[in-house]
């Protein structure tokens, strides 16, 4: 499987990111193609070469052997506010075409005044049928998460969900049961050994599903069902190409009940696809890609790292994380 991808003429990018996000500025990756087309793999950069191995399996399948059959051709999409003041999470909200808006909150210390007004704001624009849900990347403790969570969700006049308020599974069960909003685990199923834990603790009422990190649509797919609750897909800030396969999930998923974090593209000041190919949502929802999108030389042209270093950085990670995967094919999904 390894063997058939052209690995000789990966290409390393540098996309400028609109808003600071995830403590990243500029988005870095490799692409490279197989028999079944392109495929991208951007783990970030403190993750180790064996958390990295799974990302690349994601990559591996999506150029070897593609993805499942869809059951649906549109995902509902939500844009994602980052931390940003009150105008201009407005106007990312209302600009967006989406219905669903989630919010990054807890990115300091003292964010809770800044997280109350973010959120009124996005309301404002979404209006009163708007869904208005927050992540707090599991930076509260308990105590905090209750009573932050309180303030916003009367800020937000009802939140559909708050993303992994905690870090850990036994936290997120504690506070699940003395909030009303429900409760979503997004880093809780990406390390957990066994994602129906978070289930089994009464920990989450919604399951956050990342292919990229997984290891795979087809992965993803057995951990959503091992899971056992409703899923909403989201994005791990990749290009058009890497994105494609977290669409292709939601598009496969037998069931999908929340709109998807998949509007990332708008953090993103540059692409690897052509304009009209790019998986920037319009009207609030993006097609299922029914196989993997390809790189547009010009476009890739104009996001290609200009740093030697860097790229070499990004090669040999490529090389080591293959090694990895060589010897892990348990990690390969065929
Ligand atoms: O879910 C979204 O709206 C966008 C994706 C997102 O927030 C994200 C992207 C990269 C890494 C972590 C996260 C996160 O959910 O915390
Ligand atoms: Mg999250």
């Amino acid at each position: 499987m390894l063997d058939d991808i052209d690995f000789a003429n990966a290409r390393v990018y540098a996309i400028p990111m609109t808003t600071r996000f995830r403590g990243i500025t500029v988005r870095e990756g490799v692409l490279f193609e197989g028999p079944a087309g392109w495929a991208e793999f951007c783990p970030f950069d403190d993750y180790d070469d064996q958390v990295s191995a799974s990302w690349l399996a994601t990559a591996v399948e999506q150029c070897t052997i593609g993805w499942p059959t869809a059951v649906r051709d549109k995902i509902p999409i939500n844009c994602t506010v980052p931390a940003v003041g009150p105008e201009r999470a407005h106007e990312i909200a209302r600009t967006s075409g989406c219905a669903t808006a989630k919010i990054k909150v807890a990115d300091h210390p003292d964010s809770l005044a800044e997280d109350l007004a973010r959120v009124e704001a996005v309301r404002d624009a979404l209006g009163a049928n708007g869904h208005v849900r927050v992540d707090a990347n599991g930076v509260w403790d308990v105590e905090t998460a209750v009573k932050h969570i309180a303030l916003l969700d009367k800020a937000a006049g009802g939140l559909e969900y708050v993303e992994q308020p905690c870090k850990t599974i036994e936290e997120l069960a504690e506070v699940r049961r003395q909030v009303n909003p429900l409760i979503a685990a997004d880093e809780s199923i990406r390390r957990a050994d066994d994602p129906m834990r978070v289930a089994v603790a009464g920990a989450a009422d919604v399951a956050v599903i990342k292919c990229t990190p997984l290891g795979g649509v087809r992965r993803a797919m057995r951990i959503a069902e091992a899971a056992g609750l409703p899923c909403a897909v989201s994005s791990a800030l990749e290009t058009s190409v890497g994105l494609g396969a977290q669409l292709a999930l939601a598009g496969a998923l037998p069931h999908l009940d929340f709109a998807c974090g998949l509007g990332t593209l708008s953090l993103l000041k540059g692409d690897t696809v052509g304009v009209e190919a790019s998986l920037r949502p319009v009207e609030g929802s993006l097609p299922v890609p029914t196989a993997p999108l390809a790189v547009d030389l010009e476009a890739w042209e104009s996001v290609r790292h200009t740093d030697p270093e860097r790229t070499t950085w990004w090669l040999d990670r490529l090389d080591r994380v293959r090694s990895v995967l060589a010897t892990t094919p348990e990690l390969l999904t065929r």
